[in-house]
């Protein structure tokens, strides 16, 4: 098993670490809900950057932000991820427009961590997880999908592809309509944390999925998402609750 170092945290040993999402929709949103969050001791702020339209039409502003909050947060992990509509994000943009923003977010080094969605050009993702290497921010490249759980083999083959694209940690969200589709989840988790050796991230979403956010250590999922007042997924625990329970099911070796 490897393990991905993002600043000053590690994936991929000892119990999940716990992201929070910044969800601010202008500036100060932004800046007011980062105060907070690191009050709350996560491991990693994860900055919503769909949820930030004037910084999207603004690249400049998008920097200048990215500074402020940087100050904000301090030695904070940050984790900086465009969600497209199609993956349950709450703005649009077309494809060309997600790689060009990846790219920015990636060369004027907006965080420690971006998220690429798999499901753009190959090549393209291809040339920005290298160039991502390049500046030494890490990969977390992601699928989802708000409607229904994938079968257990597609779910394998994602995860698996994202690896061989170049992602240092593969990850896939999904929702549950009935609880075979979490055991579907957890099974294919389970199965590709011990085919590769990267860190992986999943979770199933809803009231149904929540067991998927809190066993990660169980069934190999290395990072969850909890809320600091404001969740970015269904079936989110607080940040509380979440470091909580997974303090219950850690496993002493
Ligand atoms: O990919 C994910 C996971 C997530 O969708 C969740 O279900 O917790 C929340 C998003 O903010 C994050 O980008």
């Amino acid at each position: 098993m490897e393990t991905v170092k993002i600043r000053n945290i590690v994936l991929g040993t000892g119990l999940p670490k716990i992201a929070v999402p910044n969800v601010g929709r202008t500036e100060t949103e932004i800046l007011t809900a980062a105060e907070t969050i690191v009050t709350a001791q996560p491991d990693l702020m994860e900055w919503r950057l769909d949820y930030y339209a004037a910084g999207i039409a603004d690249k400049d502003a998008l920097i200048a932000t990215a500074q402020k909050l940087r100050q904000t947060v301090g030695d904070l992990p940050l984790l900086v991820t465009f969600r497209t509509q199609n993956e349950g994000g709450v703005a649009a943009l077309a494809d060309d427009a997600y790689l060009d923003l990846v790219e920015l977010i990636i060369t004027k080094r907006l965080g420690d961590a971006v998220d690429i969605e798999l499901f753009h050009d190959e090549e393209r993702i291809k040339q920005l997880v290298s160039l991502a290497h390049d500046y030494n921010i890490v990969v977390i490249m992601s699928n989802h999908d708000f409607d229904k759980v994938p079968a257990q083999d597609i779910i394998e083959f994602r995860l698996k592809k994202m690896a061989q694209l170049g992602a240092d940690i593969p990850k896939l969200a999904c929702m549950p309509h009935t609880p075979q589709d979490v055991l579907t989840l957890l099974e294919a988790t389970q199965v590709v944390h011990k085919a590769i050796p990267n860190p992986l991230i999943t979770m199933a979403m809803g009231d149904l999925g929540k067991v998927t956010r809190i066993a990660g250590q169980v069934f190999g999922s290395s990072l969850s998402f909890g809320a600091v007042s404001q969740t970015s997924a269904p079936g989110q625990l607080s940040l509380k609750d979440l470091r909580n329970a997974e303090n219950y099911l850690a496993l002493h070796d």
